[in-house]
């Protein structure tokens, strides 16, 4: 199976689905995308800038793939999946990337026999850093999954997890660059205020947060141990993970997690 061989569609151009656009012509340049939006602008931007083919008409781009993406917001995707159901035969492998939608709600909306995965990915799809999870609804076989993960892992790392624990990593990774990026620019603030450049001072903190992340996927080594490496005794990291403890950092953390989880849910209702 080659990816390249697939032409894959877009249903909404919006932040995710510009994204994950730019992502797989980053890693696939000769595939071939059609994207459809309400907001022409958006479609010309891209046409411009990446070549693909664009239409305001959703029938379009269905028409035109194998595979078809839906990234529209979760609160319009019933309304749409109407519009569409018959233009999505059952040829066409469905990939629904809204948060808390279930397999179940997009299935109930298309004719019976339809393909459907659930994909959770995230905003680093952009840099090809994306964290990404799927799920397969009921007509979706294992060579669908590969597809998908072959998507999704050309977009950063995928895996496949049970559907319930969808929500979980949608409050985690799909949500998790936006608290990421606040932290990169708390940090280049304190620096700023002891009298770095602003540009150095992101640049620092960003590469900062890079590294350490990249010293735990591939050491294999525990967080807390890797934390203990830099932490002398009587030294300057234990002054500044005292300060950040006693801000309550790793219940913050937790709680926006299990938060946007919990909305994750209630969007699926
Ligand atoms: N933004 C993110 O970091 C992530 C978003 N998601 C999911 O991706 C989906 C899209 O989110 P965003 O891109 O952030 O939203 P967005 O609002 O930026 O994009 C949605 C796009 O859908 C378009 N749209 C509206 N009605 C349409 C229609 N009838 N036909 C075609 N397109 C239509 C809008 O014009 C807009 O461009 C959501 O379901 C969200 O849960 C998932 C992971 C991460
Ligand atoms: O905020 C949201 O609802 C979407 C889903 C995950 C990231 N952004």
């Amino acid at each position: 199976m080659h990816l390249t061989d697939k032409k894959i569609g877009f249903i909404g151009t919006g932040k995710m689905g510009e994204s994950l656009i730019r992502g797989i012509l980053g890693a696939h340049s000769d595939i071939s995308i059609y994207a459809s939006d309400v907001y022409e602008p958006a479609l010309k931007k891209l046409n411009n800038e990446l070549g693909i083919s664009v239409s305001t008409d959703n029938a379009h781009t269905i028409v035109n793939s194998d595979i078809v993406v839906l990234a529209i917001k979760p609160q319009i995707l019933k309304g749409i999946l109407a519009q569409i159901k018959d233009d999505i035969t059952s040829d066409k492998l469905v990939i629904s990337i809204a948060a808390g939608v279930p397999l179940a709600a997009i299935e109930d909306e298309l004719n019976s026999d339809t393909r459907v995965i659930r994909v959770m990915p995230n905003i680093a799809a952009t840099v090809a850093e994306a964290a990404s999870a799927i799920c397969t609804g009921t007509n979706a076989t294992a060579e669908d999954a590969e597809v998908a993960l072959e998507v999704f892992r050309s977009l950063g790392s995928a895996i496949e997890v049970p559907e319930k624990l969808m929500d979980a990593v949608t409050g985690l990774s799909g949500s998790g660059p936006a608290y990421i990026f606040p932290v990169i620019e708390a940090m280049a603030d304190g620096a700023v205020y002891e009298g770095l450049d602003r540009a150095s001072a992101i640049t620092l903190a960003a590469q900062t947060v890079l590294g350490a992340a990249k010293m735990v996927l591939e050491t294999g080594m525990h967080p807390g141990e890797l934390k203990d490496m830099v932490t002398s005794p009587a030294g300057t990291t234990i002054r500044g993970i005292h300060t950040l403890e006693e801000s309550g950092i790793r219940a913050a953390f937790m709680n926006a997690v299990i938060e946007s989880s919990t909305r994750s849910k209630e969007l699926g209702k």
